[in-house]
């Protein structure tokens, strides 16, 4: 390891959210957090750095950047970056790994403290009997869930399977592991069954300023179909999914994956030459979404602005950048 190569745990998290072997806003926030401690041990062990403060404190700035370059749309994964590495002080390196490696520790403690909370809140929207639609893999939405199911009520479920990746076979999974009886139907089947259902529960990947909710490419549609059909539509999310950079107008950038998560080869050149497009993410106006819920209460999605400049001020610092 020389001075700024990151270790190979922090090469193998990088690589497993590339892939997807990791994902979720919130799992990959957190895989994030424990890499970076993981650095910190590698760091203030290898040769090039044990004995160097500020080898040390680049090294963990390169492990930021190549983290960082994973996805781009999960804001989850840089605000875990700024946690740990804005807590990142000291003047030996021992004592810089320690603050690496605590502050890496109350960020997971934190994150998993924000999803029971918000989970209550998500909860108490839904009643008795009620069935939910759900769409992609989310486990802020699936605390909602679970938090009803453990205040005692009887929820079934509809799950979207959610294409090209199918995340909706991992929430089936979950959902039936809570004891509620759920139904897998196709994407396109969703409005149809809008008229079964009493409330939709999604996820986030990013909450931009003015409110509106980045999650799995199909929630904008959904949300369409939902206020039509005069469901409810709430967004489970913690406050690491509000993105700071939009407060001075950045838009969020949609990660494109790649065409062979639609199509099998065979298929692809039996219909010749066509473009094909996997966009990841889209997303969905506030106007359609009747809820942000999150572990400080829930907010209807304009006024979220509210929440983010208490948390964030109107700054996104980048401590992962090179000095
Ligand atoms: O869109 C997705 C996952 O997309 P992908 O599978 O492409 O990562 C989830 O709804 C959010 O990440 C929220 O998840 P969580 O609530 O677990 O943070």
């Amino acid at each position: 390891m020389t001075d700024t190569e990151p270790a190979p745990a922090v090469r193998e998290t990088a690589e497993a959210i590339a892939t997807m072997e990791i994902r979720g806003a919130a799992t990959i926030a957190s895989a994030a957090a424990e890499a970076l401690a993981e650095q910190a041990e590698a760091a203030a062990e290898a040769d090039a750095t044990a004995s160097d403060p500020e080898a040390f404190r680049a090294s963990l700035r390169a492990a930021g950047r190549t983290l960082r370059e994973t996805r781009p749309t999960a804001v989850s994964l840089p605000n875990a970056l700024r946690y740990v590495l804005q807590r990142m002080e000291g003047e030996t390196v021992d004592a810089l790994r320690d603050s690496v490696v605590d502050a890496s520790d109350a960020f997971v403690r934190q994150l998993d403290r924000a999803q029971d909370d918000l989970g209550e809140v998500g909860a108490n929207r839904l009643a008795d009997g009620d069935t939910v639609m759900t769409h992609c893999h989310s486990t802020d939405a699936l605390a909602c869930i679970e938090a009803a199911v453990e205040q005692g009520k009887s929820i079934s479920a509809v799950v979207k399977e959610t294409r090209p990746r199918q995340q909706g076979h991992i929430t089936a999974e979950a959902l039936r592991e809570m004891g509620v009886p759920v139904t897998l139907i196709v994407d396109s089947a969703a409005r149809r069954y809008l008229d079964e259902v009493d409330h939709v529960v999604v996820g986030a990947d990013s909450i931009a300023a003015d409110g509106g909710v980045i999650n799995k490419i199909g929630t904008s549609g959904l949300a369409v179909n939902a206020r039509e059909r005069g469901v409810p539509i709430m967004t489970a999310a913690q406050t690491i999914k509000l993105h700071p950079e939009t407060l001075t107008g950045h838009t969020v950038e949609i990660e494109m994956r790649d065409e062979a998560e639609v199509i099998e080869s065979e298929a692809r050149e039996a219909i010749g030459e066509v473009a094909v497009e996997n966009p990841a993410f889209d997303v969905t106006p506030p106007r359609y979404m009747d809820a942000i819920v999150t572990e400080h209460g829930q907010f209807p999605p304009e006024s979220i602005v509210t929440l983010m400049r208490e948390l964030f001020g109107e700054g996104a610092a980048e401590p992962w950048a090179e000095q």
